[in-house]
């Protein structure tokens, strides 16, 4: 039995969450770069929190800069056990309508100007992400929204884009109809796959802020219109987090799914055929399998 760190990554309009003791904004160093920003740990209801805003605060990142590698990464250096990522996203669906939550258990990446992987050439890693996200998370995630009185859908496909301009409406009317996505965002990939390497238990929370540019009554995505939802669904996401403690607990039982083992066969390259530079960046993120 390990100790619960809840590592909660703010999205656009969260940059910061009350109600922890010992508050502070910690630096973290990682070899993987300079995080978003600092991370403010703490402790809430006797959990270990440690949260982070993923454009950092002032929104400087946009989504093609998040540094994903260096943030995944230093949860992971900080300890922390569980990561829940809260999203402003686009609906594809009449009744996911904006100030909705919906707990996204899969994802379509059509990102393509980012980092996607802690592994490379020196160390060859291949992690399976058929169940991208974790369960046991999701169901805290759910029954907190249900509990801070939050309409929340159970399930749903994120459409992760590059961006950081909004779909075309034929783009729009394409992850919709035929790819049958439900939201859309710029952020979780390759966030999820990052901590899915990190042997990090992964949700997403999409809060729901726009009909992006399909819907026929709601024309096309505004960013106005966007802010205005962000705002009440900041607080709304606030009330989810401060009931996740008391809902996971202090003490951490092994993942029932198997997300912190995810690294138990997935490296290729032979103990004498590794990169030692590539090794030692990767202490953290897979320090357990590949500690001598
Ligand atoms: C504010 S609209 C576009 C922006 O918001 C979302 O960010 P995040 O996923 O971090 O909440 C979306 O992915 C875009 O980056
Ligand atoms: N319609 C949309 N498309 C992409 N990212 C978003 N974030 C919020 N709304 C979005």
């Amino acid at each position: 039995m390990t100790k619960t760190r809840l590592g909660i990554i703010g999205g656009s309009g969260l940059y910061d969450i009350d109600g922890l003791q010992d508050a502070q904004w910690q630096q973290v160093d990682s070899p993987w770069g300079t995080p978003s920003d600092a991370i403010l740990t703490g402790v809430l209801d006797g959990v270990d929190m440690a949260f982070l805003p993923r454009h950092g605060r002032g929104h400087v990142h946009s989504p093609s800069t998040v540094p994903y590698r260096a943030n995944i990464d230093a949860l992971k250096r900080l300890g922390v056990t569980d990561v829940i990522s809260v999203s402003a996203s686009g609906s594809f669906r009449e009744q996911m309508t904006p100030g909705d939550f919906v707990i996204v258990d899969q994802f379509v990446d059509r990102t393509f100007a980012r980092e996607k992987s802690f592994f490379g050439m020196g160390c060859v890693g291949h992690v399976s992400l058929a169940h991208p996200t974790c369960p046991r998370l999701g169901d805290a995630c759910e029954t907190a929204a249900r509990n801070a009185g939050i309409t929340v859908h159970r399930g749903g496909t994120y459409l992760a884009m590059e961006g950081p301009q909004f779909s075309t409406l034929a783009e729009s009317r394409m992850y919709r109809e035929i790819w049958g996505c439900d939201v859309i965002g710029m952020t979780n990939m390759p966030e999820a796959k990052l901590a899915r390497e990190a042997e990090l238990c992964y949700a997403s929370v999409a809060m729901i802020t726009d009909f992006d540019s399909w819907h026929p009554d709601h024309g096309e995505v505004d960013i106005s219109d966007i802010i205005a939802t962000l705002t009440g669904n900041a607080d709304k996401a606030r009330s989810l987090v401060r009931r996740l403690p008391d809902l996971l607990g202090a003490d951490r039982q092994p993942c029932p799914h198997g997300c912190d083992i995810a690294l138990e066969h997935a490296i290729l390259t032979a103990p004498d055929a590794r990169d030692p530079d590539l090794v030692a960046r990767l202490d953290a993120v897979a320090g357990r399998v590949l500690a001598p």
